[in-house]
């Protein structure tokens, strides 16, 4: 049979629920498979819905209006399909008679009276009764109560495919227990819900597109040990085996050719999947990745944090900050204070603000109790409509942006004329921060979504950009100069995941309701702060809303001193 997705190799799921992985299964001819490069090429959908928790929110409910619409047809099926065998019932007492051919048929049944009332009767109460029919039943009705539910956008495939790269990106960033996570234990929030087989294999199969080859034979593991598990089995084991043979021999060549660029010498840079890697640092033929976690995780890598550190560590940082790992030093600890916050304005002399220092040198402050819960649901309410999906600044120009898998969300923009909380908002940053706020950007509302996450980087624009690049930027926007400080808002605690991480200073910090967390991009010299290199770790349980106010170096000149110091 042929694979529907032959003319472009590129994998992709079919439709929803079994027929996805039918066929998954038809096109499971293993030279069929994409290639990293041709998976890569494809950007994102930029109307996805699972990279919103707010528009995933509306596509639960318009479920919900399903699933009670769906309830009523079950109940209108299961009455339909009595009358259906109580009708073929009576039928079936026409072959009860035993006619052998067509002649002893209207002997016997046409012939007799009382096989024709009955036949009369068949058809003016029973066919008709299943004719008519609850309307749940009727073809074009059933299409249309859908359709009016469906009226705003439900999931499709590509929202199928992003979803299943979330799950498979936020059980890699935590590295949570895969049974458990199957079994629909997140993190410590148990649940109802439960992964198939046939799910897993959907989830390896998106990794191994992805890259995640390591991860790919964890999750073709796990599918294969849940398919023997199954009453009915969702996928067969040999199906799985096929694919876990695949992302084996996919991991270990991958390895081979790593050691082989290095000349067999050990690559420090090479990141295991504990650490953000996509690769086991041996063979996974010979060593399953269960017994290769186990030794890792008894003899736990160093960790370098700062400049000097090789980027790497990075990516290495960034994973094992979203876990919760501490990386600043005692001595660089015991230095950090909490106080309360009257300088920059009279206004908080009134009220001071309970201040936090995550980091000194460069500083990243965590600043307490800023929003109302009412002022943030108001904020949210007018971020909700206009949520679209966030995008990142291209190389080639810092006012090209493109949607990219490095930043699920989605946001919206605020002016201070457009609602007076954003206008009191902007007042207090310029208090808070004793900064001008004549070039700030608007206010940024930014929901996350299903494993939500913005991978590592600088809020700065225009730095590293060529000459060329910034010659794209429109006048107007070069005016207001860099983004030099970032003061960001939490609108929602987030029950697990989702923190906010900074790893060439091996700090970071969990969102809290109404705080905010300030740090300055731009050093007082006028350098790029390479220090302050940060993510949003991927969301796992609960939502995440922050607002972003971005401040521009316009006319900031005595609001924050210059300095020739190339340390400052
Ligand atoms: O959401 C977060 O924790 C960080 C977001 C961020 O860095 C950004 O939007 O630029
Ligand atoms: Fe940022």
């Amino acid at each position: 049979m042929a694979c529907q997705t032959s003319n472009s190799r590129k994998w992709q799921p079919n439709i929803l629920s079994t027929f996805v992985f039918a066929s998954v299964i038809l096109c499971g001819i293993l030279d069929k498979c994409p290639t990293l490069a041709q998976q890569n090429q494809q950007a994102p959908p930029a109307d996805d819905l699972f990279s919103s928790a707010a528009h995933l929110h509306k596509v639960f409910l318009a479920e919900r209006n399903i699933a009670e619409f769906l309830k009523h047809y079950v109940g209108a099926v299961e009455t339909k399909l009595a009358q259906v065998k109580s009708y073929l019932a009576e039928y079936n007492r026409l072959a009860d008679e035993g006619v052998a051919n067509d002649e002893q048929f209207v002997e016997k049944i046409v012939g007799n009276p009382i096989h024709t009332f009955k036949m009369v009767k068949r058809f003016a109460v029973d066919l008709s009764a299943i004719w008519k029919s609850h309307p749940a039943l009727d073809h074009l009705y059933l299409e249309s109560e859908i359709g009016r539910i469906r009226s705003t956008r439900v999931p499709e495939e590509t929202d199928l495919a992003g979803a299943a790269y979330s799950l498979a990106r936020v059980h890699h960033t935590y590295n949570l227990n895969l049974t458990d996570f199957t079994q629909g234990n997140v993190w410590g929030f148990p649940s109802k819900a439960g992964l198939t087989a046939l799910d897993c294999l959907y989830v390896g199969r998106t990794s191994y597109d992805h890259g995640m080859h390591a991860r790919a034979v964890e999750w073709f593991e796990e599918s294969y040990r849940l398919a023997g598990l199954e009453r009915n089995a969702t996928v067969d084991q040999n199906v799985v085996l096929q694919y876990w043979n695949m992302a084996v021999r996919a991991h270990d060549d991958q390895l081979a050719q790593r050691a082989a660029a290095t000349n067999g010498q050990p690559d420090v840079s090479f990141l295991s999947p504990l650490e953000g890697g996509h690769l086991y640092l041996e063979p996974v033929s010979q060593k399953p990745p269960a017994e290769q976690q186990q030794r890792e995780l008894s003899a736990p890598r160093k960790h370098c944090v700062g400049l000097k550190c090789q980027g790497w560590y990075d990516e290495m940082n960034y994973h094992v900050l979203c876990r919760g790992k501490q990386l600043l030093s005692d001595k660089a600890l015991s230095k950090l204070k909490c106080y309360l916050e009257t300088k920059n304005h009279p206004f908080h002399v009134l009220k001071p603000t309970k201040t936090e220092e995550l980091h000194r040198n460069p500083d990243i402050i965590l600043l307490h109790d800023l929003l109302s819960d009412r002022e943030i649901e108001h904020l949210k309410a007018l971020a909700e409509p206009s949520l679209s999906r966030s995008s990142v600044t291209g190389d080639y120009g810092a006012h090209t942006t493109y949607i990219s898998d490095v930043r699920t969300s989605k946001n919206s923009w605020f002016d201070d004329s457009d609602d007076p909380v954003v206008a009191k908002m902007t007042k207090q940053v310029a208090r808070l921060t004793g900064l001008s706020m004549e070039g700030a950007e608007k206010l940024q509302m930014a929901n996350y979504g299903l494993g939500g996450h913005f991978h590592s980087h600088y809020d700065t624009l225009f730095y590293g950009k060529t000459p060329e690049a910034l010659a794209l930027v429109p006048e107007e926007n070069l005016r207001y100069g860099d983004r030099t400080a970032t003061l960001m808002y939490y609108l929602t605690d987030v029950a697990r995941g989702g923190a906010t991480v900074f790893p060439k200073l091996g700090v970071g910090t969990w969102p809290r309701k109404g705080g905010a967390v300030f740090w300055h991009n731009i050093k007082k010299n006028g350098e790029q702060e390479r220090l302050v290199l940060h993510g949003a770790c991927p969301v796992v349980h609960g939502t995440k809303w922050v607002a972003n106010k971005w401040i521009r170096t316009k006319d900031q000149v005595f609001k924050r001193r210059c300095s020739l110091d190339p340390a400052q």
